[in-house]
């Protein structure tokens, strides 16, 4: 068990400064003492100065033992890189030249195994863990398909890289460009909510490698004349589970449909559910299976530290406005709501006490939310408020918390929410799931999905007391009571439509207790469309719960509704 500190000072970035300061004074002193050491050896030594050599010369080696020590210690991490290096590949100069440009000299494990097969033309199914470096392991290939093809724009498109979400997306595309920097052939993304006639302009020019999310690639697919996409050499699709789930189902169907058969195809997650790797099976070409992290004892990243809090409902607005108050200044964090609403609203809400933050979701208009991701990037502290749509791929630098404010719907989105910190090598970060006494259970499905979650107390006391405060000024003003009227509604439905019934039971919430976390005395009056099948009878469309325990490695057999990729 460990303490939630919610009333002191402390910032974890300090303590990291402090240390690596420490260290560098520790490094100095050795460097001064090897000097010393050297020196006195080729001088004639007086006794006094003998003993500070020896002194010196003792000291010395404790501290090379303890560079030694260090150094295995990075070298090994937390087991993401292998010793091989790029150069081993044999890719060509200008990939090579982009990928050093970058600062990477040394493959992930994923890029290891993943590389080599991908550029022999085979298909891969892909599963490492968060931030372990997927993204390189599909595009290097795809990049030098693209090269040794002599794609020119006159082709169209070779490549085709599918993305759940807008901003991945987005991302994507610029990881894409950098390694084509050097290259002849062409890059683009086409992603709803930008544009469709200036991408279809641009893909008609010849787009070589494309960017795409499922509906607007869709689109473009059925209706841009000119898009040449007959000579398609290599599908992927990042966060594979995700672009398979029921919302993206038909649209990839349909997409599958239309893209000619004849290609290279490759799945890639953090984590593979037993429906990709089913569909993989009956889908794929003699595919390649690799999961760097089988026999992990935890799926999630060794720098992770993850904790959960029990807080009763009614306090749970004046749980979040203490945590954030306490770390926003010093910390960059990420806060996961369930709906666009919920989201909303808090943004507003937090703003109105002066607590600065930023949002993604659905609902805002594309080029905000590009602005506001990539403010978040380039930021050193501060809070994004978010929906699942940050949940996947994202890859946001010195993330210090991620915070599940509501729970998420299974494990699985768990791993990526939380995945959004610590990400590579040796990085470190913190997670905190907010859960209200009766949602305990969920802990046992994390614990069995191999996610090892503390619980941290913290002291009731230390809570702000400002929830008559905030019950007064969201009666007060208008347009603030509107949205939290809609947030607690959607909050309730959202609910609603959790695939873990006999966690998450809507029948089980106390509704004076969840009106009081949105800031009202009693349950605003709202017309609720709650499912009254009653306790547990009732399954969403979403995948059922026994999902996890097969999220790794399990490939019992089942026929896919997919046609061939
Ligand atoms: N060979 C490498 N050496 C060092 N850093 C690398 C290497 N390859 C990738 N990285 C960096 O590691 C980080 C994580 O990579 P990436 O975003 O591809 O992770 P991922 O496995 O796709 O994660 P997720 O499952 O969350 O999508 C990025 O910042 C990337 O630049």
């Amino acid at each position: 068990m460990a303490n939630l500190d919610l009333g002191q000072n402390l910032s974890e970035k300090e303590e990291i400064k402090t240390k690596k300061k420490n260290k560098k004074r520790d490094r100095d002193e050795a460097k001064k003492l090897k000097q010393l050491a050297m020196e006195e050896e080729v001088n004639d030594e007086e006794p006094k100065k003998k003993k500070k050599k020896k002194d010196a010369k003792e000291k010395l080696e404790e501290q090379d033992n303890g560079e030694e020590e260090e150094e295995v210690e990075e070298a090994t991490g937390n087991g993401i890189m292998t010793n091989e290096t790029f150069e081993s590949l044999g890719l060509s100069e200008n990939t090579f030249k982009s990928i050093k440009e970058m600062g990477f000299s040394r493959l992930t494990q994923i890029q290891a195994k993943a590389i080599p097969p991908l550029m022999m033309g085979k298909d891969v199914l892909g599963a490492a863990r968060t931030g372990s470096g997927k993204t390189l392991a599909f595009l290097i290939p795809a990049v030098e398909l693209l090269f040794h093809v002599r794609f020119t724009p006159r082709n169209g498109t070779g490549v085709i890289v599918i993305c759940p979400t807008r901003e991945l997306a987005i991302q994507s595309y610029g990881v894409a460009k950098e390694l084509l920097r050097y290259h002849s052939q062409t890059v683009g993304k086409v992603i709803g909510g930008e544009n469709r006639k200036k991408e279809a302009e641009i893909l008609v020019k010849g787009v070589n490698l494309l960017v795409a999310t499922p509906g607007r690639l869709l689109d473009h697919l059925e209706n841009t004349n000119g898009f040449v996409y007959k000579n398609l050499k290599f599908l992927v699709m990042d966060e594979a589970d995700r672009i398979l789930e029921q919302n993206f189902e038909e649209d990839m169907k349909k997409i599958i449909k239309l893209l000619p058969k004849t290609r290279q195809t490759s799945l890639f997650s953090a984590t593979q559910t037993a429906k990709v790797e089913d569909l993989a099976r009956v889908s794929l070409a003699l595919p390649v299976y690799i999961d760097v992290d089988e026999g992990r004892k935890a799926v999630t990243n060794e720098g992770l530290e993850q904790g959960y809090c029990v807080v009763p409902s009614a306090k749970r607005l004046i749980f979040l406005i203490t945590f954030l108050k306490r770390f926003h200044a010093k910390q960059k964090i990420m806060v996961f709501f369930s709906t666009c609403k919920s989201t909303k609203f808090h943004a507003e809400l937090l703003r109105y006490i002066k607590i600065d933050c930023l949002e993604i979701r659905r609902g805002i208009d594309q080029s905000k939310r590009t602005s506001t991701f990539f403010q978040f990037i380039k930021a050193e502290t501060g809070i994004l408020l978010c929906t699942n749509v940050a949940a996947r791929g994202l890859d946001i630098p010195h993330v210090d918390w991620i915070v599940q404010y509501d729970p998420p719907d299974d494990p699985t989105e768990y791993i990526h929410r939380v995945g959004r910190t610590a990400r590579g090598e040796g990085a470190k970060g913190k997670a905190l799931l907010v859960l209200t006494p009766d949602e305990l259970q969920f802990i046992q499905y994390l614990k069995a999905a191999k996610i090892p979650v503390q619980l941290h107390e913290f002291e009731e006391g230390k809570l702000l007391n400002v929830q008559a405060f905030l019950e007064k000024m969201i009666s007060e003003n208008y347009a603030l009571n509107q949205s939290a009227k809609e947030a607690y509604k959607t909050y309730i439905s959202g609910y609603d439509s959790h695939s873990m019934k006999e966690v998450f039971n809507v029948h089980r919430l106390d509704l004076k207790e969840i009106a009081a976390s949105f800031g009202f005395t009693s349950p605003p009056k709202v017309a609720l469309k709650i499912d009254q099948r009653g306790e547990g009878g009732y399954r969403s469309k979403r995948e059922p719960v026994n999902k996890y325990n097969r999220a790794r490695g399990g490939r019992a057999g089942s026929k896919s509704k997919f046609e061939r990729f």
